[in-house]
């Protein structure tokens, strides 16, 4: 059987680059080979170019055609010797004194006619298969070289295109055979003949078609075009990098592909090889370890299995969106044909169409360059129409792409579209338009320019890898913030490995300077860079710089600040599709209206906004209510030891130690807010219970809780957290005092927070509470939170453990991006 292969003109580009393609042809053990070939790269370009100077009467197409021929006999000579060399050196001299008259001739005309001019660059292909021809002869193996005009006949079919006439064509190929019985055939790519013997071409690309007429001519075993890529890749590596090459691909598939620009064949191509079931491979020339992408009829992978129902997905850019609307048109038989009859008038290339059943409007795309005579040409057409009110409008969108998922295997496999809008509907892009043929191979949807790319990697990412990529904006290298930068970086690896999670820190900002990067920072040298390559803080620019880079579809802003001018951004933040995940509590604590205005813009979007570290740290204290309240319990109370500062102070406060030390303790452990006067005041645990209240259903504000602050009144107008910490020492008597009363009446003393929701309020309160009970038996900064519920009424359900510290804290706020990542597609 034969094995035919088809050499472009990249795989063709130099003398050692033919003789490799001769080693690659020698080493195909098949009985009969039949090898297509391209002219040398640029020759193709050269010749029409030659054609073009004499048809302007610019007689420099003289030194042009002796670079041509320069080219030529340059690596004749480097790659034949002896006899062979003579002999092509002879048939190149003849062809350029033939060229030379005819171009001449086009010279003195002025003009080229179609066949003149595809005589002339047929050159190219006759010279290449010679060469190749005679570095395999040379070999010692038998090899002729086939000029394709003696045997390939096609007929012109209306602008640039030929079909193939196939009887006739075997007919003279028999007869070739006949004349030249060689098991190895050179044959030229590009050219051929018409019926009546006038050479032409296969136009554009045409040698592959050559490749693929030829193959199904012979009945080829397998038809190899080699070429500089690997394969055909799951979307455009340029795009998407982690885009993989297919190793199987249908015809069907493969020319989906090709209609959306991938680098695939022409749909042409496929055809005559379809017929015959014959496959394609397309490898690399420059990598022949690679297997490359197969096309045939029914593909299946590696493991035997039918392939995956969702091959690839492609783009198209530079596009406008066309929307003729109106009441009119429902029902009315005629007024599609009205409305592409007039973009046909003009010219235009309709891309995709959608009109949904209700008839009340059809939509379609249409190269963004030829919009505006279309919309001219339908405003002209339907001037009565529009006039009357039948129709609405014709409206223009510009700026839009389509971005197309390609499968066979889509047909009759659910959830196909639902898992695409999913991925798309979560990295917050919106679709103007959708269409699917019934032949189901592929899903169009029509998007803004600007989120095509983004839309891309989420689709293709869901679909092809399972993998979410997740960019990661860090606001406050404080504590927290470089705790979790530490967590982050020596979890990375692993959770790429085992849960297919990409985190990518794009920047990190602090108050005064910031870090970006466009691949994610290295996070083992974060802490450097910031002082080395970091610019001013700029917190507009870290924004745009993290929501603006369309490689990662899915976007996360981490606020480690206890900042409130940062916790007011994150509504406009969420707006842009950004998710927030944040430690901090001001904007739970903060304004009601505020407050309100968030969660009903976070529940109304995909956008997601996590804060479980807000209360008891990395306890899971907002996860626990909200379980109780999604599956119908009714919260009566919530009470608990909420702060980790105060729950370590009066923990450790025993003996003969000072109040102010174990402050100071607590502040050095880390438990403290930025600064420790929150965290006795009381104000912090009023901001939990503000948040556990809010969460609950009430609607307090921070003012409506009474507060016992812990801060003496002549401390309270400290101007720093270090005076404030360095007077302290004075109050430690008075602390000594109280502490004592308790433990004289055989209790201890502990700062608790209340939610009362059956009264809606809550309090903040110093209590005394006896020796064994449960709030008595914390150690360390422990907080313990019991929530009273319907379900919960006897005995309350207690999370408890240590509720304050760097550790668990950013452990906290990790585990929410990780439960992003799981709610945006990661598995669970
Ligand atoms: N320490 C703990 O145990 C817990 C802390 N939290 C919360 O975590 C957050 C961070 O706490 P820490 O790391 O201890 O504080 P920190 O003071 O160590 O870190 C905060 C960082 O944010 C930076 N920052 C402040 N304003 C900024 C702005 N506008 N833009 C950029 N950066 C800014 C500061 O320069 C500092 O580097 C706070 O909201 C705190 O309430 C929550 C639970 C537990
Ligand atoms: N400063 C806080 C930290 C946690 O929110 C505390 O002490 O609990
Ligand atoms: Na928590």
């Amino acid at each position: 059987m034969w094995s035919v292969h088809k050499f472009g003109g990249t795989c063709m580009g130099t003398s050692q680059r033919i003789q490799n393609v001769a080693d690659i042809v020698l080493r195909d053990p098949s009985e009969r080979k039949l090898v297509v070939v391209s002219a040398m790269s640029k020759v193709t370009d050269m010749m029409y170019n030659l054609v073009n100077k004499a048809q302007s009467r610019d007689d420099s197409y003289i030194t042009a055609l002796d670079e041509v021929f320069e080219k030529h006999m340059r690596t004749a000579k480097d790659l034949l010797a002896g006899d062979d060399l003579a002999r092509v050196l002879s048939q190149l001299h003849a062809d350029i004194s033939n060229l030379k008259a005819m171009l001449r001739a086009i010279y003195i005309a002025g003009h080229a006619t179609e066949s003149f001019s595809d005589f002339v660059v047929g050159h190219g292909e006759l010279w290449s298969a010679q060469m190749l021809s005679c570095a395999i002869k040379k070999t010692g193996t038998p090899c002729s070289w086939m000029d394709t005009r003696e045997v390939l006949v096609v007929n012109p079919s209306g602008s640039n295109q030929v079909d193939p006439d196939y009887l006739e064509s075997e007919k003279r190929l028999e007869k070739w055979f006949a004349r030249r019985p060689v098991e190895t055939i050179i044959a030229t790519g590009f050219i051929a003949s018409t019926p009546d013997n006038i050479p032409t071409t296969l136009k554009r690309d045409g040698s592959d078609f050559s490749a693929a007429i030829i193959g199904s001519l012979v009945k080829a075993r397998q038809v190899t075009i080699w070429t500089d890529v690997d394969g055909v890749f799951s979307a455009d590596p340029r795009k998407v990098s982690e885009a993989v090459i297919l190793s199987t691909l249908s015809y069907q598939e493969a020319w989906e592909m090709s209609y959306f620009g991938a680098n695939v064949l022409h749909p042409r191509t496929i055809i005559p090889v379809m017929k015959y079931n014959i496959p394609i491979v397309i490898r690399n020339i420059f990598n022949t370890s690679a297997p490359g992408t197969m096309i045939c009829q029914q593909p299946v992978n590696e493991n035997g299995d039918l392939d995956a129902c969702v091959k690839a997905f492609a783009t198209i850019d530079k596009l406008a969106l066309v929307n003729v609307e109106g009441t009119g048109m429902a029902g009315v038989p005629g007024t599609a044909s009205a409305i592409f009859g007039a973009v046909k008038d003009v010219g235009a290339n309709v891309i995709m169409i959608s009109q949904a059943s209700s008839e009340h409007s059809v939509c379609f795309a249409v190269p963004e360059k030829e919009v505006a005579s279309v919309s001219a040409a339908l405003h002209a057409r339907f001037r009565e129409a529009l006039a009357a009110g039948r129709l609405s409008k014709v409206e223009v969108i510009h700026n839009c792409s389509i971005l197309a998922a390609v499968g066979l295997r889509m047909a009759s496999t659910p959830g196909v579209s639902a898992t695409l809008f999913d991925a798309l509907a979560k990295a917050n892009i919106n679709v103007r338009a959708i269409a699917q043929g019934c032949s189901e191979y592929n899903i169009t949807v029509v998007l803004k320019q600007e989120d095509c790319v983004r839309a891309l990697r989420a689709a293709h990412s869901r679909f092809f890898l399972s993998k979410t990529t997740l960019a990661v904006g860090i606001v406050g290298p404080g504590l927290i913030g470089r705790t979790l930068l530490n967590q982050l970086k020596d979890q990375a690896a692993v959770l790429k490995e085992n849960m297919n999670i990409d985190l990518r820190v794009m920047g990190i900002t602090g108050s005064r300077t910031m870090l970006l990067s466009d691949i994610g920072i290295d996070l083992t040298q974060w802490k450097e860079k910031l002082q080395t390559e970091a610019e001013p803080a700029n917190l507009d620019k870290f924004i745009r710089h993290l929501s603006e880079n369309p490689f990662f579809p899915n976007r996360v802003l981490v606020d480690c600040t206890a900042d409130t001018s940062v916790a007011s951004h994150y509504y406009d933040w969420l707006k842009k599709g950004i998710h927030v995940i944040t430690p901090n509590k001001k904007a739970n604590s903060g304004p009601l209206e505020r407050y309100l205005k968030l969660r009903t813009l976070q529940r109304a979007s995909y956008t997601h906004y996590f804060y479980e570290a807000t209360v008891g740290a990395g306890l899971p204290i907002i996860s626990t209510l909200r379980g109780l309240l999604e599956t119908g319990d009714k919260i009566l109370r919530i009470e608990g030891i909420f702060s980790g500062t105060l729950s370590y102070i009066f923990n450790n406060f025993e003996g003969a130690r000072t109040f102010s030390d174990v402050v100071a303790e607590a502040k050095e452990a880390g438990y403290t807010e930025p600064d420790p006067r929150d965290d006795l005041s009381g104000t912090d645990v009023a901001r939990k219970v503000i948040i556990l209240a809010r969460e609950s259903g009430l609607r307090l504000e921070l003012s409506d809780i009474p507060v016992r602050s812990l801060v003496p009144e002549a401390l309270r107008s400290c101007t720093s957290a270090d005076e404030y910490l360095q007077k302290l020492p004075s109050f430690d008597q008075d602390w000594a005092r109280e502490r004592n009363d308790a433990e004289a009446a055989g209790e201890v003393l502990r700062y608790v927070g209340v939610v009362d929701v059956v009264n809606k309020k809550g309090q903040v309160e110093l209590r005394r509470y006896k020796r064994d009970h449960p709030f008595a038996q914390l150690s360390g900064s422990d907080n313990i939170i019991a929530f009273t519920t319907s379900r919960y009424k006897e005995q309350p359900l207690i999370v408890r453990g240590p509720g304050a510290g760097a550790e668990v804290t950013a452990g906290g706020v990790f585990s929410d991006i990780l439960r992003l990542a799981s709610y945006l597609g990661a598995p669970s």
